[in-house]
């Protein structure tokens, strides 16, 4: 017999993959009918906009240098405001990062930090696992009800005052391979703020607290615009009042630092701030320019927030918040607490003492920290050198940034250590994330998708310009990379670091990347295939 049209079901939300039973919670039809609405509504256009990102490298490619939209000329000039920033978040002093797991959640928002960025991006692997027990975590973070018991038998709670809660879903370019609608794979990113929003928007916005999101990655005025949407519909769809979700925009790429006033426009009735996402924006200087001799970069311990064209991205981002009344965040120093070396501690907290300094003085309206003994740090200094909750009152009209200081080389040099520990960092971080971690610590320093994509990019950058010299003028060749690897996959692989067992898969992908005549445009999209 006939099916009337009407009444076959040909499109759906799918799930690809074996889920356990605690996921159902969170994929229930209601959530998964969501998911598909913002699927069927945005992802067109997500994929035209990514699109665009490869026609502009392109042209970088072929030799043009990034610069000022002409078309955006009036947003710049003109005056306007972004709309007023809710009580919860008008002090963002010091913000804990971390990724979505249970005791860490407990632990960073008991840090006493204001703010706790619950972290789906950077700091994630995004196993299907990792990301549906982030979501679990974070209703029952949400709901009051999360707590934790360690094997040790440590049980951990939400204590008084907790950090408000303010979530970062993956970029615009990373699929999340287990959700089709209508046989299209769906993106990352509308599945973590879909998910997130769909279970706890109600509860958040009962208790004046958003929700709030971090918004990674983007590259231009348009990508915000779709987030504005994409929020804006949700919010209609949920019965909430337009404009009750609120965004922080990560400025971590340096097509995105001259479209700033832009961003902020596009999302000004829910805009709270921008953020200097320094590691991915150096990330984000390499592949830009990775077509320009001229602008290699030296060895990362190098590209501090001090050199010319990161004093220059932060300056200018602080005096475009101020000057539309969002809040300028400062970012993350990588050194972690070292435990059981009171020198070489020392030496770490001084690095991010003098991080925080910097910041607190140039105008910033908060920074971020790794870790929970470092929250006291950064406080100690933003309450000493910020009285009042933020520095909106502090304009920077001191500063007259240009598109040349945006764009400047970097004066440097590479050592053979430097050269070393990009390979060190790139594979163990890459077998890490294969295993299902997102961030590790490394000699010390907060290792994540940014730092590792750091490492992988100058690698192909030196090895693929040619007579790239070390600082004894000994040649950067392939034959010192490939050995390199070879012995760190060997020691990894014999080791108990985490990613031990996924060395060779690691080394293999880091060996393909290096090689490729072009350097590919993200680590994590084909380290996804390989992902659990
Ligand atoms: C470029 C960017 O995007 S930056 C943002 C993304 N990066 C991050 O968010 C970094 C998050 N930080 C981390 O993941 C961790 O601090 C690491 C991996 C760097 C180091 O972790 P560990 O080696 O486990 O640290 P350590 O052993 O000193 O931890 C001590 C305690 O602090 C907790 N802790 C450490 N970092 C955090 C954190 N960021 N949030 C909450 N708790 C934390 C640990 O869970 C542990 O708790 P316990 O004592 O109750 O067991
Ligand atoms: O997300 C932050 C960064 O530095 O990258
Ligand atoms: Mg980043």
């Amino acid at each position: 017999m006939a099916v009337p049209k009407e009444r076959v079901v040909i499109h759906q939300t799918q799930i690809h993959g074996s889920i356990a039973p605690d996921h159902d919670a969170i994929l229930t039809p209601e959530a998964l009918a969501f998911l598909g609405q913002l699927h069927r509504r945005f992802d067109a256009r997500r994929r035209q906009l990514l699109k665009q990102r490869q026609e502009r490298q392109a042209r970088y490619d072929a030799g043009a240098l990034p610069d000022f939209r002409a078309d955006t000329g009036s947003i710049r000039e003109s005056d306007w405001q972004v709309a007023p920033i809710p009580a919860a978040l008008q002090d963002r002093r010091v913000e804990i990062t971390g990724p979505v797991e249970r005791k860490m959640i407990i632990n960073a928002l008991n840090s006493g930090a204001k703010v706790f960025m619950a972290d789906f991006e950077d700091s994630s692997a995004p196993s299907l696992a990792n990301q549906l027990d982030g979501q679990i975590n974070l209703r029952d973070a949400v709901n009051g009800s999360i707590a934790y018991r360690s094997p040790e038998g440590k049980q951990y709670r939400v204590g008084a005052n907790p950090a408000v809660l303010v979530v970062r879903p993956r970029g615009w370019h990373l699929p999340e391979r287990h959700l089709t609608v209508d046989g299209e794979v769906m993106a990352g990113a509308l599945v973590d703020f879909g998910l997130f929003a769909f279970h706890n928007a109600h509860a958040l916005h009962a208790r004046d607290q958003g929700p709030y999101f971090y918004l990674p990655k983007l590259e231009a005025m348009e990508e915000a615009q779709l987030w504005d949407e994409v929020m804006s519909v949700t919010e209609g769809e949920l019965n909430l009042p337009l404009g009750t979700m609120k965004a922080t925009v990560l400025i971590e790429t340096l097509p995105a630092v001259f479209q700033m006033h832009e961003i902020l426009h596009a999302l000004r009735n829910r805009v709270v701030g921008l953020n200097c996402g320094r590691w991915d924006y150096i990330f984000s200087y390499l592949k830009t320019l990775r077509g320009h001799r001229d602008r290699l970069l030296p060895e990362r311990g190098q590209v501090l927030m001090t050199v010319p064209f990161l004093k220059a991205y932060s300056e200018l981002l602080i005096q475009t918040c101020h000057r539309r009344g969002a809040f300028a965040m400062g970012g993350m120093a990588a050194q972690i607490p070292i435990r059981g070396d009171e020198a070489a501690n020392e030496a770490a907290m001084t690095k991010v003492r003098a991080d925080k300094l910097r910041e607190v003085q140039a105008g910033h309206d908060g920074t971020w920290v790794a870790h929970p003994a470092l929250v006291p740090v950064a406080q100690e200094i933003f309450d000493r050198y910020m009285p009042s909750p933020n520095q909106l009152s502090v304009k920077r009209t001191d500063v007259a940034v240009t598109r040349n200081q945006l764009i400047a080389p970097c004066a440097g040099t590479i050592s053979r250590a430097g050269f070393d520990n990009n390979v060190e960092v790139a594979l163990r971080y890459t077998a890490a994330w294969l295993d299902g971690q997102g961030c590790v610590p490394i000699h010390h320093l907060m290792e994540d998708a940014a730092t590792a994509e750091i490492a992988r990019s100058q690698l192909w950058q030196w090895l693929h310009h040619g007579e790239v010299e070390f600082t004894d003028h000994a040649p950067i060749d392939f034959a010192l990379f490939d050995h390199a690897l070879a012995t760190h996959t060997h020691r990894l692989r014999d080791s108990d670091l985490p990613g031990a067992k996924r060395a060779d898969e690691a080394a293999a992908l880091l060996a393909t990347l290096t090689h490729a005549e072009r350097l590919g445009d993200f680590l994590t999209l084909p380290a996804y295939e390989k992902l659990a």
